[in-house]
């Protein structure tokens, strides 16, 4: 098997933009500093990197004749705005369990932002009272067996696609894609830096990257920044998803521990919570590139790059390639952090 081998269904408008961040280059005095923008892969509600992963899944949900979609984060889950969408766009309904992932006082975070977009395009977001936490969840099966109850034919989409067998897929394709721009830019990106929390996004990297060294290409580091401050939980929950992944595209072989690598530092105490790092890398990619990155996963993850660049633990002749996974619609429940 290979990644040829699974059904994709287009929901990107095809391969997600490279380009140089030459100004944050410039400021950090170190590396070469790329960016590859799923934040601008799709046409659906502003896409991100569960449009991605959810192309992997979407043909076995239609196979399975299902008529709701049903998945599950934090109120202002991206991934849930996402699996909004793409029921929105396939003419399938969508229930949402929206827990309360983040103790956070802003008044409107419950209603702003990715929450608001789902409930716009048709889904039914229900809040529930749950915390964090990145496994599967029984409010989740819950709202599951209630669309079947009510006679629905209802399809299971665990928190991020990550738990869902073919969750890691849309991220090893995306390793194929980045080795393809590479030729037409002439450019070889050493070290890939990307934020990390239920885990198949970086694990999808993982194995796409692997098996793309295996088969005669040059070694990377695929760098995982946690933003889940479950660091352990995390760091399990991608390695486990990278060599199942491995698996279904065809390694034929175990993953190195050096394969495996999610860093801590930038995650803060909680899940979902800014901490200074993590507005000073907004406002430095905001103000030196007008790219802009979110609060709960970008914002720690660009910190993570900072200061991994300016300590030289990134080597000033690495060419690095920042994961943009998108998130920005967060940041309307986020106003009081630039106060
Ligand atoms: C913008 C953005 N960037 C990075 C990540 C981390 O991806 P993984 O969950 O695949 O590790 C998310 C996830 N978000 C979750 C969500 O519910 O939105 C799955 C947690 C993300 O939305």
């Amino acid at each position: 098997m290979s990644i040829a081998d699974f059904e994709r269904y287009p929901l990107t408008f095809g391969p997600s933009p490279v380009h140089h961040l030459s100004r944050l280059t410039e400021h950090l005095g170190g590396a070469q500093v790329w960016a590859k923008r799923e934040d601008c892969n799709s046409g659906l509600a502003f896409g991100g990197n569960k449009t991605r992963k959810l192309e992997y899944i979407v043909p076995d949900a239609l196979a399975q004749g299902a008529d709701t979609l049903v998945s599950i984060g934090g109120y202002q889950s991206n991934h849930t705005r996402q699996v909004a969408a793409v029921a929105a766009h396939l003419g399938l309904k969508c229930r949402l369990v929206q827990e309360k992932w983040v103790d956070w006082d802003d008044p409107v975070n419950d209603k702003v932002g990715n929450i608001l977009l789902s409930r716009i395009m048709g889904a039914d977001a229900r809040l529930d009272p749950h915390g964090f936490d990145i496994g599967i969840r029984s409010s989740w099966e819950d709202a599951l067996r209630e669309v079947e109850e009510a006679g629905g034919r209802p399809y299971g989409i665990p928190a991020g696609a990550s738990e869902h067998p073919l969750g890691g897929l849309g991220f090893a394709n995306w390793a194929y894609e980045v080795a393809e721009q590479e030729k037409e830019l002439g450019v070889f990106f050493d070290t890939i830096v990307v934020c990390t929390v239920t885990g198949s996004t970086h694990a999808g990297m993982i194995a796409g990257f692997a098996a793309l060294e295996d088969a005669g290409g040059r070694p990377r580091r695929v760098l995982g920044i946690d933003a889940s401050a479950t660091i352990d939980k995390t760091r399990d929950q991608v390695r486990r998803i990278a060599q199942h992944t491995a698996d279904l595209i065809g390694l034929g072989r175990p993953l190195r521990d050096d394969e495996v690598t999610v860093l801590e530092g930038w995650a803060g105490d909680l899940y979902g919570i800014p901490v200074e790092s993590t507005v000073e890398a907004i406002r430095l990619s905001g103000r030196l590139e007008g790219m802009i990155i979110d609060p709960v996963y970008e914002g720690k993850s660009m910190a993570g790059l900072v200061d991994l660049v300016t300590t030289g633990e990134i080597a000033a002749d690495s060419t690095v390639l920042y994961a943009h996974l998108g998130g920005q619609p967060a940041l309307n429940a986020y106003s009081g952090i630039f106060d």
